[in-house]
């Protein structure tokens, strides 16, 4: 509205404002500080401009490569009017990757006004600045997602879902190209909906159905929550997009010249939770109707309803008082959401990465056939166990290596609660430190031949895996690992076990987009049954 009614030179006006203002904040800030590290003049104003111009692309990570090219292993910069040290040198975050109790890195970002906003910053996990709630939330959630029922489910899930995936693969034929990422994205999707809410969304069938003649297309029962629920899993998607919308671009942008997607990520926040509540209501409709002795479904909604109830299925007592209630909605619906975005992406586009160098690096691929037909033999219809996929280390190694390449994050944050000293120089408290993972994963000093994909590396020594920022690291580092090693090594012995993949083109990069994740946006392969 606003803006329809200013004229070309009002808005130039307005830029050159805030580009002024900028530059005076910047350099005040520069020559009243003291440790004052390489990477910051004239930088503060250009990092600033390069976040915003990517913030469609959202690699700002971009203007870190030639800063670490510059200036070496730690580097300052600005983004989003913040004022950032970027570290790429393991032994630099040892301490900030500590997983002590005694921590002083229990934040990932000090206050971020834009979050606040939002309203992120004082709910579940990822965002949260309450350091005694976040330690809640964080409890709660490992001990769901770590308890050995909960694997199991999921261990039992996946082929389930796998069989659906195998079945429209057939249907499609073996010569018809398809796009990897999105029939990944859509079985990632299923998967982690069905464990954390207990609902499929049948996404691989309607994405079969759009494809397909209308005599082929498979019937979809219609959701009995919400007609939009087969859209939820985008509506999310969106919402993670404009998280990074709003980590880069300042407010000041955001509420003038942005101010249609500033008003969409609201609308997109309001949509998510209205979503989620039908969802929880639903199900605490059913736990009510479901007899005391008779066995409640175990997702990871089930869980958080029934916490502190006395249906409680997880013993997860606390002396604090604000924590020994029922947990409301809100709390439920952000940490559902939580769970929902962060498993989706990150395994689908890691598998992605697989494909993609298993598909170039043939010998690897053939190594990772035996590692498979050893453990599993030729008994084709054997259930899976845990057992099984503990054997799996090749295939672990493939994905350590494939994420080094291409790592689900370019960078981690973390804040300090007080003052520290890194790297030799002293920090104040509350400084944005950001972890430069894709430096640190081909840094010279650490990795041999860092640019050869070698799986071995990861056979040879096992506290590599501890180097690898593939889950981040320390008290914040990610809790749903186990649950997503679970899933890829799965997929990966389902897919290679019984299909030959083929890259469409083999001479094509891998298409990526980086906007909060590493994202594969296409990857064109053939399947055809395995031969050999
Ligand atoms: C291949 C799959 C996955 C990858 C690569 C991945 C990666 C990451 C990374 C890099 C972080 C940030 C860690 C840090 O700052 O040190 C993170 C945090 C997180 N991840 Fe994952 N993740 C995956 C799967 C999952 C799954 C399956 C879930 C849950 C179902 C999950 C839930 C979370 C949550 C809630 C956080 C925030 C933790 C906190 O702030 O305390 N992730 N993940």
């Amino acid at each position: 509205m606003i803006l329809t009614s200013l004229s070309v030179s009002d808005v130039i006006g307005i830029i050159v404002s805030i580009i002024l203002i900028y530059v005076a904040k910047f350099y005040f800030q520069y020559f009243t500080r003291t440790n004052p590290l390489p990477g910051s003049i004239p930088l503060p104003f250009v990092g600033n401009l390069l976040g915003i111009i990517h913030y469609g692309k959202g690699d700002f990570t971009v203007w870190y490569k030639i800063l670490h090219e510059r200036h070496g292993d730690i580097f300052e910069t600005y983004i989003g009017g913040c004022r950032r040290i970027v570290i790429a040198r393991p032994d630099y975050i040892e301490k900030i990757m500590s997983t002590s109790t005694q921590s002083t890195y229990t934040l990932r970002m000090g206050k971020t006004p834009a979050f606040d906003e939002l309203g992120v910053s004082k709910i579940g996990l990822t965002f949260n600045t309450h350091v005694p709630n976040w330690k809640f939330n964080r409890q709660f959630f490992t001990k769901v997602i770590l308890a050995p029922s909960f694997s199991k489910e999921v261990v039992n899930l996946i082929p389930t879902i796998y069989d659906e995936l195998n079945e429209y693969w057939k249907e499609i034929g073996e010569d018809v190209p398809i796009d990897f990422s999105i029939w990944i994205n859509k079985f990632t999707t299923e998967i982690t909906f069905q464990m954390v809410v207990g609902l499929r969304v049948n996404g691989l069938k309607s994405y079969f159905n759009s494809f397909v003649e209308s005599s082929k297309k498979k019937f979809i029962e219609p959701n009995p929550i919400d007609k939009d629920m087969e859209h939820f899993p985008q509506i999310t998607n969106e919402g993670l997009e404009y998280l990074g919308f709003f980590l880069v671009v300042p407010a000041i942008i955001r509420h003038t010249l942005l101010k249609k997607k500033n008003d969409a990520a609201f609308e997109n926040r309001k949509q998510t939770f209205d979503l989620l509540t039908k969802i929880i209501n639903h199900r605490r409709k059913e736990i009510e109707q479901t007899s005391i002795h008779e066995e409640l479904r175990y997702d990871m909604l089930t869980l958080l309803i029934t916490t502190n109830t006395e249906r409680e299925l997880i013993d997860q007592k606390s002396v604090e008082e604000e924590h020994s209630k029922p947990l409301t909605n809100d709390q439920i619906s952000q940490i559902l959401l939580e769970a929902l975005s962060g498993g989706i992406d990150t395994s689908s586009n890691a598998l992605c990465t697989v494909v993609y160098y298993l598909a170039h690096y043939p010998e690897v691929l053939a190594r990772l056939r035996q590692e498979l037909d050893t453990i599993f033999g030729f008994e084709k219809d054997r259930k899976i166990t845990m057992e099984d996929l503990s054997k799996m280390r090749y295939a672990e190694a493939i994905f350590y290596e494939c994420t080094r390449f291409v790592n689900p994050a370019k960078t981690l944050l973390r804040t300090s609660t007080t003052k520290d000293i890194i790297a030799g120089y002293e920090w104040p408290a509350n400084m944005l430190i950001e972890i430069y993972a894709e430096g640190i994963h081909m840094n010279p000093a650490y990795w041999k031949d860092p640019h050869k994909f070698n799986p071995d590396r990861f056979m040879k020594s096992e506290a590599l895996k501890s180097k690898i920022l593939t889950f981040g690291g320390g008290v914040r580092g990610c809790p749903g690992r186990k649950i997503a090693l679970i899933t890829i090594k799965l997929l990966i012995f389902l897919i290679y076990r019984n299909f030959d993949i083929t890259l469409v083109d083999m001479n094509v990069p891998m298409n990526l987009k980086y906007s909060f994740l590493n994202t594969c946006t296409e990857l064109k392969i053939k399947v055809r049954p395995r031969m050999s």
